[in-house]
């Protein structure tokens, strides 16, 4: 169990208030003249990353009350919980390992009085097997041809990181395999992936940590009538379909034989999967090496996260700014602006990631929270978010702390476009910061020749008040083990926060409601009974769906 504490009870959080209240009307931009060593001081280096964070509203007496708030929240403390088994997962009664999965030095992991880790190994064994088999085309399907699309069937943690790592690792797939992801229950999810994929070629992998998930079944049962619509044999569903679950149970239950599922266990979160045999689709078209370096990298920031000071830790230092702007600033929302198109999904992953792990308002004890958790997370790849949304980071009323990253080498090195691409990552940050003065507009426009009455029109206009905080996220190349730090880096954080929060981020009871009411509804869409069972609107909504089918 983790302690208890509230952190708006600790010193800490009081001398923040107090300390919030003094900053008001700072200039960062002030901070940077008067200091030529503020870069320098707020920067960190882990590996191939460099993270910046000295475009932010702190000063080094912001940065030494948030250490402290981290250490009287018993920080250290927690993390060490979690990386030795406890049973953090409270409202579950399970330990939260993700960091198990990848623990390549292979340093025993004990819960319930036994180490995991000869399971794990054993798991990432029979995944590199498989791969192998898949790879080489020494796996067949019914009509001896190799497999040659892979179709992962999954929904939540089973299918967004799979998603985001496929996408963002794209230059080390595998040519000769593609892989598509099937998630929605949307007809229309399923109907197009099966569009372009060949019944004597495609392997399907059901992925689900709980093989009950009504999306998850339903597209795999459309999945394996469509198979034998065409092979017209239920042997051919071995050899076309494996499942990666913790239910071998349910998995048997719809027709694929134990040697062709991959477990997992109960302390893996949905949404702390990827590592895990959920992994497998990643594994297949990349290559198990590649799994594995991904696994590595976390494995590094692991270590990172467990040894090194607060204040020179990545994790602890991006969870501890995102506290400063969500509980002193009210800031509400957070940006994930990656200027690397491979990493498109990036955003979505961590919106499930910090989400569903810090939406919560109960603290650890079950009562209500006084102060504001978990962020709305949300962003999309630079530089096309400037051309969409920056217009409000920059001039809304909004304040919107903002994570740039950007990778200082591009696996598709043609002509300009990556410095331009970078020009627009460093110009982004600093005009944020700096912004732009009525002065400094006014200049501009006299130097135009503009008119001083058509200056001053448009000069409130054209000011940009500056002082935004971002942090810069720069690291050498997108590999693997760059890759996989970079999503345990993120993991850990969101961890810091919640133990910080005082909540619980590895229960996820909110998505339980929707589920509940959706299987009531489900029978009473049928025929033309009128639906009179519910509240006015959803009764009426009902209803008028049945009007209009
Ligand atoms: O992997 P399964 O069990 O199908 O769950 C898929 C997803 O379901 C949702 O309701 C959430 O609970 C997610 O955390 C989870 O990843």
């Amino acid at each position: 169990m983790l302690p208890q504490i509230n952190p708006t009870k600790t010193n800490a959080w009081a001398a923040l208030r107090d300390h919030s209240r003094a900053m008001m009307g700072e200039r960062m931009i002030d901070w940077f003249q008067a200091d030529p060593d503020r870069f320098q001081k707020f920067s960190l280096h882990f590996e191939d990353i460099l993270l910046d964070f000295s475009k932010n509203l702190i000063t080094e007496k912001t940065h030494r009350l948030l250490l402290d708030l981290a250490e009287q929240c018993q920080l250290k403390e927690a993390i060490d919980k979690m990386f030795t088994g406890d049973k953090i997962n409270a409202t579950e009664g399970r330990a939260v390992l993700h960091v198990a999965l990848r623990n390549r030095s292979n340093t025993p992991v004990v819960v319930d009085g036994q180490d995991v880790m000869p399971e794990v190994n054993e798991v990432l064994a029979r995944i590199e097997q498989f791969t192998d088999k898949v790879i080489s085309g020494e796996w067949k399907g019914f009509t001896g041809r190799p497999i040659t699309d892979i179709v992962n069937i999954g929904i939540g943690g089973s299918d967004l990181g799979p998603v985001m790592v496929t996408e963002a690792l794209k230059p080390y797939k595998k040519p000769h395999l593609n892989v598509h992801f099937v998630s929605n229950v949307d007809g229309t999810h399923i109907a197009e992936a099966l569009k372009v994929v060949d019944p004597e070629t495609t392997l399907f992998i059901i992925a689900s940590k709980t093989f009950t998930t009504q999306e998850t079944m339903t597209n795999a049962h459309t999945a394996r009538e469509w198979l034998l619509n065409v092979a017209q044999d239920e042997s051919a569903v071995a050899k076309h379909f494996v499942a990666v679950s913790t239910n071998a149970e349910g998995v048997a239950k719809f027709g694929i034989s134990p040697d062709n599922m991959f477990g997992f266990w109960d302390w893996v979160g949905g949404r702390y999967s990827l590592w895990s045999a959920i992994g497998l689709p990643i594994a297949c078209v990349l290559g198990f090496e590649h799994f594995r370096e991904l696994l590595e990298g976390a494995h590094a920031m692991d270590n990172h996260f467990r040894e090194t000071s607060f204040e020179q830790n990545l994790p602890v230092t991006l969870a501890l700014l995102g506290i400063w702007y969500n509980n002193f600033y009210e800031a509400e929302t957070h940006a994930i602006l990656p200027y690397d198109q491979y990493m498109h999904r990036f955003p979505a992953y961590f919106q499930q990631g910090d989400m569903e792990s810090n939406g919560k308002s109960v603290d650890r004890a079950g009562h209500r929270v006084s102060y504001e958790t978990g962020p709305v997370i949300w962003g999309e790849p630079g530089t096309n978010g400037q051309h969409a949304f920056y217009q409000l980071i920059h001039q809304g009323t909004k304040l919107i702390p903002c994570d740039f990253m950007a990778p200082a080498q591009s696996h598709n090195p043609i002509g300009e476009h990556h410095p331009i691409l970078l020009s627009n990552f460093f110009a982004q940050t600093e005009a944020l910061m700096r912004g732009k003065s009525e002065d400094e507009v006014r200049e501009e426009m006299q130097k135009a020749g503009k008119s001083e009455e058509e200056i001053r029109e448009l000069l409130p206009f054209r000011v940009f008040s500056g002082n935004k905080p971002t942090n810069s996220i720069l690291f050498k190349m997108l590999t693997p083990r760059t890759l996989g730090s970079l999503v345990a880096m993120y993991e850990h954080k969101i961890f810091v926060q919640g133990v910080i929060w005082n909540i619980l981020s590895f229960d996820q009871w909110g998505v339980e409601l929707g589920k509940q009411l959706a299987k009531s509804i489900l029978p009473e869409l049928k025929g033309d009974a009128h639906v009179t069972s519910h509240d006015a609107s959803t009764n009426g909504l009902i209803n008028a769906y049945k009007a209009m089918r």
